[in-house]
């Protein structure tokens, strides 16, 4: 058996799982990351309910990990309703809506929904089979990832850029874009990652840092705002991001904040990488124009840490994902290779 490195659960697995399911307790558990990094706390959630409204305060976020999420919500639903199959597909469908711009979360749904007719435990057997794939999966697309950096990156070692956070806390294990991070400094390429704190959740600085001291690779915090000026002064070799959408033709939904990345990466001529598994790319989607950007609350601009730091009303816009063209990135990696980009 070995202990889980990041929920310090044991597993049989030998990887480190964010989201996972409890037999014992027939209930999912896993890392609170709105409590990270000051606390680490895994959480038992027994409901639908209380699935969702971990979803939507991104207890457990990050595109993969919200598609098993998903899946093992639909188990749990399963178990609950048991033949009352309406009921089941009443509360998968709210699971699915809990947040529109990832579409893991509905393919995750809709996977474990699939084996509803042979009945609960083979939902959960689904589900179960779903977080094991996603590990493997993701090591495959970030190792595809690493070597394209290593192919388009002449320096040595490595400086690199990457936005919000894509590590283990955002999949099942593993990771995308940092993903790539792990497979480059386990080789000995990388000199050292700049993290974006990326506003206004903060997830670079909250769980991307956290995650890049504990794997012991060198790292800097900077604002988003500074991202630019990094590029400018030759401090970036590659920028790494992961997505939260695909679309048929390429183009990129990402954490807010990744197109003006792309945009200075072109700028300088810096490859800019999506790293994402196959289950990211929909191809119902012609391209970016057509993905439902989630709009999110006033309150997570106007305040920080509960304290207020705008004017009380201050109307916002706080789209917490935007859509980067494919013509501004060099290649979206995925467990089969390059799906798209000027690298294909
Ligand atoms: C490995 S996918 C991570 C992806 O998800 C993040 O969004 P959120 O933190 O709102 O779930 C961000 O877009 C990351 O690139």
């Amino acid at each position: 058996m070995w202990v889980n490195r990041v929920t310090g659960r044991r597993d049989n697995g030998g990887v480190a799982r964010t989201i996972d399911w409890d037999e014992h307790e027939a209930a999912i558990v896993l890392v609170d990351q709105c409590a990270l990094p000051a606390t680490y706390r895994l959480l038992h959630v027994a409901s639908v309910d209380d699935l969702i409204a971990a979803i939507q305060r991104l207890a457990v976020r990050g595109a993969p990990a919200l598609g098993a999420a998903g899946a093992l919500g639909v188990a749990l639903a399963a178990r609950v309703h048991g033949t009352d199959t309406a009921a089941v597909h009443a509360d998968a469908q709210r699971l699915a809506a809990a947040r529109p711009t990832a579409v893991n979360l509905r393919w995750g749904v809709e996977r474990a929904l699939a084996a509803l007719p042979e009945g609960a435990g083979a939902v959960l057997a689904e589900a179960r089979s779903m977080l094991a794939e996603d590990e493997r999966v993701n090591r495959e697309a970030s190792a595809h990832a690493a070597d394209l950096v290593l192919q388009r990156c002449a320096r040595r070692p490595l400086r690199l850029l990457t936005h919000c956070n894509t590590g283990h806390l955002a999949a099942v294990a593993w990771g995308t874009a940092l993903g790539a991070v792990w497979h480059l400094h386990a080789a000995g390429h990388v000199e050292y990652v700049l993290a974006d704190e990326t506003r206004p959740l903060l997830q670079g600085a909250r769980l991307t840092a956290w995650e890049l001291a504990r794997a012991g690779v060198p790292y800097r915090l900077l604002p988003d705002s500074a991202a630019a000026a990094a590029m400018a002064q030759g401090l970036v070799d590659c920028v790494l991001v992961g997505a939260d959408r695909v679309a048929a033709n390429g183009d990129v939904a990402n954490k807010v904040g990744t197109y003006g990345l792309a945009v200075a990466a072109a700028r300088h001529g810096i490859p800019f990488v999506v790293v994402a598994p196959s289950s990211t790319v929909d191809k119902t989607v012609p391209d970016g124009g057509a993905i439902v950007i989630e709009q999110r609350d006033a309150g997570e601009l106007t305040h920080v840490a509960g304290a207020r730091i705008a004017p009380d009303g201050a109307p916002v816009f706080n789209p917490a994902f935007d859509v980067t063209p494919v013509e501004l990135v060099t290649a979206v990696v995925t467990e089969h290779g390059i799906f798209a980009g000027a690298a294909r």
